[in-house]
């Protein structure tokens, strides 16, 4: 599976730093819009393009079942995966209303949603019908945990081609959060009960109990943290595989890839286990109150740009991101150069 991703090219430094000497010329004190600045110069050495566009975004949201929610993990039950996979596709969920403020090309992939959805708009790459209890058994094979990098890598290159200049990922898949923690203890070798979360605002007495059945599934499943696809088979998640897949997609086309909260940075640091060089083209977008999120962001070497106090995920915190992300871009394209505008600085 290597080889797949052996052609990520190196982002192009050499573009940055002539991008940053062009902000220098523009009509606004040398630094003052600060973290926007340092954006455009990652955008351009990203996409290897003195003035880069991210517009218009794609959104891919992977939905998958966890059987991990039979130990009573999450605040909502298995079945809210599939109805909010159909509130997707009827246009009613917050990465709904997100995207089409953004202008963003959205598709709804079933990577292993537990039951069938009938859709016209639906892309059905399911691999199984959810992962299996990771408490009591393997999440899944292998095989399928290689298939779920390679379905979430086939389509992101097909937003790609539809269009997409940057990539949002989100996800939906009750008792994700425990799934992300468990892959996220075994890739920072913390103990569990440092970043576990309350996800979708479990009490503290079951924050407890999911701590506790995390700390005995790795105990039992005793994932090799040097084996990607070994962490995967044995506590992953089908969209979290997925999203990683997509990243790596993302990142060998040039495409920068907003990451959004807690889920999707687990699956960055996925990806860069799989591929170290894929981070050069995320971006992080927010932090999420997830406690875990912030062990991951350190990991991954990230500072989110804003921090709303979401928690939710689906790709949100990345779309709202985007128009920031957009201010980057607009500043190099649009802003008056002191010579073009006849503005003139002190000498030295
Ligand atoms: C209605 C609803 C919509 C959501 N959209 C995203 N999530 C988020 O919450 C889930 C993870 O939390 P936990 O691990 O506690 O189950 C994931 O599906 C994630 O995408 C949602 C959760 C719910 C209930
Ligand atoms: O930050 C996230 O990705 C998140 C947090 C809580 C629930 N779902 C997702």
């Amino acid at each position: 599976m290597k080889q797949l991703f052996e052609s990520i090219p190196k982002v192009n430094k050499e573009m940055g730093r002539q991008v940053s000497e062009y902000i220098n010329t523009l009509t606004k004190p040398i630094g003052s819009l600060g973290r926007l600045e340092e954006l455009a110069i990652k955008l351009a050495e990203m996409k290897n393009e003195a003035f880069p566009s991210v517009t218009p975004p794609g959104v891919l949201v992977f939905a998958a079942d966890h059987g991990i929610t039979h130990e009573g993990v999450s605040a909502y039950p298995q079945a809210v995966t599939e109805q909010m996979v159909r509130n997707f596709l009827n246009g009613g969920a917050a990465i709904n209303v997100f995207s089409r403020q953004i202008g963003a090309l959205l598709e709804v992939i079933d990577i292993g949603v537990a039951n069938d959805i009938e859709h016209e708009s639906l892309i059905n790459k399911k691999i199984r019908y959810g992962t299996a209890n990771f408490y009591r058994e393997n999440a899944m094979s292998r095989e399928e945990a290689e298939q779920a990098i390679e379905v979430g890598y086939q389509q992101g290159l097909q937003i790609i081609k539809k269009g997409a200049q940057c990539l949002i990922l989100g996800e939906m898949g009750i008792g994700n959060t425990t799934s992300s923690s468990a892959i996220l203890a075994v890739l920072s070798n913390r103990d569990i009960s440092s970043l576990v979360g309350k996800g979708t605002g479990i009490s503290d007495e079951t924050l407890v109990h999911k701590a506790e059945i995390i700390k005995q599934a790795l105990e039992r499943r005793s994932p090799n943290p040097n084996d990607h696809i070994d962490i995967i088979a044995k506590v992953g998640g089908l969209e979290i595989a997925g999203i990683a897949g997509a990243m790596l997609a993302a990142a060998s086309k040039r495409v920068p890839i907003l990451v959004d909260g807690f889920i999707c940075t687990v699956a960055a640091l996925v990806a860069k286990s799989i591929f170290h060089g894929v981070d050069d083209y995320m971006i992080v977008t927010h932090q999420s109150i997830e406690p875990g999120h912030q062990i991951a962001l350190s990991l991954l070497g990230k500072k989110p740009i804003i921090d709303l106090g979401l928690r939710l995920g689906e790709g949100t915190g990345a779309a709202i991101s985007h128009s920031i992300i957009q201010s980057a871009t607009l500043m190099l394209k649009e802003m008056a150069t002191f010579h073009s505008a006849g503005i003139s600085k002190n000498d030295k």
